[in-house]
């Protein structure tokens, strides 16, 4: 859970090599990276730039002499800060660099950079290399700074799959300004399963905890409740339990169309990129940041054992809570889907809706109101109804802006909390979509029925969540919220029953969750003493602090 040093290797750094490198360039690395004979990371962010990529300031310039590019960080906020396993563990990276060939700037490209000796592994001359410290979490992965002195590396090493540098010096344009990106969208791309699965291991822990715990009554009786039996624990946790399923199934959609669009692109199509590039920027913010959420509420739903390190819910927390940050801050991400809406609503007013993207074509079909009670199809509308409102609001807000002089950049930052907001619900209605079409998909009836009360409940809980846009323009009358809240209660305590099996049909082992309450066998109370018992302070009965501190301090008659 706290990371491995070797994942960046595995996740960015080969990811990379396969995209970007050239089949003749992989036939000289990719074998060693994938046998582990060369260890690698993937070293893009730097101490003064993370989110703008056009602005990093390590340079690669192309010396045509040697035919040779020297990489060069020229002042502090140019060292590369945070890539994963670059610190201590890698002797190669895939280094991110402004290229500049005959005194021409022409943007981010990819390098492959040896960084330390293969046999000492001692760093080379020309490398500053280091780890940055401890963090919130993932402290077992050597996140990592480094510096270039004016280091050459030859100009084969630039990654040349799709962009090149000729000998003398001739550019080779890549057939989309944004190819370089690729690693990125790739994780992104695989984030919304990763977080699912943090979400539900969270998740397993806190409703098995859940039934283990009793405290209190619903009616007076013998024995006390198991705390999963309150409406308010339920409410808590089930929607989460949901929302694990949801973001895994739509995880599983962006990974088939990531695959989808590096064959595309082998063969010069590219139409795919900027619909993958938008709607998984909106996936990744959305689902990391209610994955953080959902994590933290099933904390607390542990009450105080939740709170200690037994329960292993805060490390959990720890580790998915950098994915609101990595891969691309969430509001930056959420401001290129942003873009993408912006755009077709621009391309509706021109009369062009027939050129828009499938997942995008609802913005030009008005909807006048729903009947809920027919189904899930109508919640469905009632999505996209509120995700076209608030689209539509904030673009007119951002066009206005611009009519009426200001500049566009000026326009889109005053308009850019409402633009976060239509990405939002644009997102929550694609993974509502695909919620639907992955259970319409399953075969086996029994289990069919059980994800069919957990998509209700997910389309009950999230219309409620989004109730004022819907209440806004009257799309909703107040009794059909009355409606989602009873059919939201109902489904709460149908899925009751299944919530135990639902959470361990994810088969997560003690070994993986290593959380006391989470125990599949239930002995909670026996296991915690032992827990607390082991703790470092229990090794002696009396510390060395008392002689030290305390003693002084207890006969001290001032
Ligand atoms: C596999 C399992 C995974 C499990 C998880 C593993 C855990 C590992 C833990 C941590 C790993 C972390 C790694 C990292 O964090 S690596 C560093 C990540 N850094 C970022 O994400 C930086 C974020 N910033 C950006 O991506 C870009 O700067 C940007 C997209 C915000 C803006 O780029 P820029 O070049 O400035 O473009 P513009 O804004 O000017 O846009 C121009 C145009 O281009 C379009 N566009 C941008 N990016 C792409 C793309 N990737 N594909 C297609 N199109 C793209 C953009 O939409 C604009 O289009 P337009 O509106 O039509 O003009
Ligand atoms: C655990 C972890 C692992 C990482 N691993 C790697 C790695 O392996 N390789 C690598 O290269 N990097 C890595 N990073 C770095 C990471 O990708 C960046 O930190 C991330 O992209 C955010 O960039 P930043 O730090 O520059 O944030 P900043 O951009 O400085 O964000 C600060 C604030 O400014 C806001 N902001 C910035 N720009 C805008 C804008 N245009 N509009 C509105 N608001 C804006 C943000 O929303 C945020 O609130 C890692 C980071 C973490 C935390």
């Amino acid at each position: 859970m706290e990371g491995h040093p070797l994942a960046l290797h595995d996740v960015m750094f080969i990811p990379a090599l396969v995209a970007q490198a050239s089949d003749e360039q992989n036939k000289k690395w990719l074998r060693r990276a994938q046998r582990r004979e060369i260890v690698g990371c993937y070293a893009q962010t730097e101490l003064g730039h993370g989110s703008n990529l056009r602005k990093l300031e390590t340079t690669a310039t192309y010396d045509v002499s040697t035919q040779e590019f020297v990489l060069h960080t020229p002042q502090i906020t140019s060292l590369k800060w945070w890539p994963g396993g670059l610190g201590k563990s890698s002797n190669y990276a895939v280094v991110v660099a402004n290229m500049i060939v005959k005194e021409k700037h022409l943007g981010p490209h990819s390098f492959l950079v040896q960084l330390r000796d293969e046999i000492t592994h001692q760093s080379l001359k020309g490398i500053t290399v280091g780890d940055i410290g401890p963090k919130l979490s993932f402290n077992a992965i050597d996140n990592g700074f480094l510096g270039f002195d004016n280091y050459r590396i030859p100009r084969t090493n630039l990654l040349m799959r799709h962009s090149r540098v000729e000998p003398d010096g001739t550019y080779v344009k890549p057939p989309h300004a944004k190819i370089n990106y690729s690693a990125m969208v790739r994780v992104r791309s695989h984030m919304a399963t990763g977080q699912g699965n943090f979400l539900a291991q969270a998740l397993t822990i806190a409703v098995r905890y859940s039934t283990v715990r009793r405290q209190g009554f619903i009616e007076s009786g013998e024995q006390e409740v198991k705390v999963l039996d309150y409406q308010t624990q339920q409410h808590r946790l089930f929607p989460s339990i949901a929302k694990a399923y949801a973001f895994t199934f739509a995880g599983y959609e962006t990974i088939r169309l990531y695959e989808q669009l590096l064959k595309e692109v082998d063969t010069g199509n590219v139409s795919l990129m900027a619909d993958l590039h938008a709607l998984t920027s909106g996936l990744k913010s959305v689902v990391t940041h209610q994955t953080a959420q959902g994590i933290e509420q099933a904390r607390m739903a542990c009450g105080g054992h939740g709170y200690s390190q037994a329960s292993y819910i805060s490390e959990i927390f720890g580790v998915a809570v950098g994915g609101c940050t990595y891969e691309g801050e969430n509001m930056v991400m959420l401001l290129q889907l942003a873009r993408y809406l912006v755009k077709s609503v621009e391309q509706i007013k021109a009369g062009e809706s027939g050129k828009l993207g499938p997942l995008v074509a609802y913005l030009a079909v008005k909807v006048d109101g729903v009947d809920l009670e027919k189904g899930v199809e109508e919640y469905m509308k009632a999505f996209q109804h509120v995700s076209r409102l608030q689209t539509w609001k904030a673009s007119e807000k951002f066009l206005k802006l611009l009519k009426s002089g200001e500049k566009r950049e000026v326009a889109w930052n005053k308009s850019s909390v409402e633009l976060t907001r239509a990405s939002r619900l644009h997102t929550r209605l694609y993974i509502a979509e695909t919620f639907k079409r992955s259970v319409q998909e399953v075969a086996d009836p029994r289990l069919k029925e059980v994800l069919t009360d957990l998509l209700h409940l997910h389309v009950n809980y999230e219309l409620l969540d989004m109730a004022t846009y819907a209440l806004e323009d009257g799309f909703l009358s107040s009794s059909q919220l009355d409606y989602v809240r009873d059919q939201l209660y109902f489904y709460l305590a149908k899925i009751r029953p299944n919530a135990v099996s639902l959470v361990d049909s994810w088969e997560f082992s003690d070994m993986q969750l290593r959380s006391v309450l989470g125990r599949r066998d239930g002995n909670v109370y026996e296991n915690l003493v032992a827990w607390a018992k082991a703790s470092p302070l229990n090794k002696t009965d009396v510390l060395p602090s008392v002689e030290k501190y305390l003693k002084p301090m207890m006969n001290s008659k001032l």
